[in-house]
């Protein structure tokens, strides 16, 4: 998956958030989105997917050479956000036999492999909102690294993660990150010590109005 940025700027009311951004983000590439609380690292996270409208600028997506509409990129990305919910009402097996049928996992990867790589086998059969938020934010990691997805988001994804858990979470971006268009914002290295490129959303502010 690639997306080229041209001129790209996002405004909420009066105020820029973002403004003269152009850059390609290329395939098979990590990118570390950067800069303080509130400068505007989600919001550039939710422009570059599609999901908010650019106030200015254009967008253009593409896919194995083939150009891809917007409304198509919501099925070609994996999303791990601390404000996307989960369905709490179900078990965990449950929800990922429902979150798999639209978004299905890597090819050869059940859903019972993937209890067992995110370390939850005990939790089968626990009703999601009994989890602990660490056992949450590891499954919103899981279904993300594992959908079969090319485009792959993730926003702060160490939210909630304790020493083991930030650990599981670098093994296996890292083993899931090849091939695919990894976008990460972060404040927190750890998180995106891999990415080959930073972008630091500060560099785009504008203040003007
Ligand atoms: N829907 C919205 N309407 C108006 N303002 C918004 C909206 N969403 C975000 N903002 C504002 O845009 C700015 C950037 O917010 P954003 O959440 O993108 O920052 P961030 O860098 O991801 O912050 P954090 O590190 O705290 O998560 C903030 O001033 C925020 O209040």
């Amino acid at each position: 998956m690639q997306i080229e940025a041209t001129s790209l700027g996002k405004r909420f009311h009066r105020d820029w958030i973002f403004r003269g951004l152009t850059h390609t983000f290329q395939p098979d590439t990590a990118t570390a989105i950067l800069g303080p609380n509130g400068s505007g690292k989600s919001t550039l996270l939710n422009t570059l997917s599609g999901q908010l409208l650019p106030t200015e600028g254009t967008l253009t997506y593409s896919y194995q050479g083939k150009s891809v509409a917007v409304e198509e990129v919501p099925q070609l990305l994996a999303y791990c956000a601390p404000y996307l919910e989960l369905v709490e009402e179900l078990t965990l097996t449950e929800l990922l036999h429902f979150h798999t049928r639209f978004k299905p996992l890597q090819a050869g990867l059940s859903t019972e492999g993937l209890i067992e790589r995110m370390y939850l086998e005990k939790s089968r059969h626990k009703l999601v909102r009994d989890f602990s938020s660490g056992m949450k934010q590891r499954l919103k990691l899981g279904i993300a690294l594992y959908a079969a997805a090319p485009l792959l988001l993730l926003d702060e994804p160490t939210t909630n993660l304790d020493r083991t858990g930030v650990e599981w979470y670098r093994e296996h971006v890292r083993a899931t990150a090849s091939g695919r268009l990894v976008l990460i914002s972060s404040n927190v290295p750890e998180e995106y010590d891999f990415c080959t490129t930073q972008l630091d959303v500060t560099s785009f502010a504008r203040s003007v109005r």
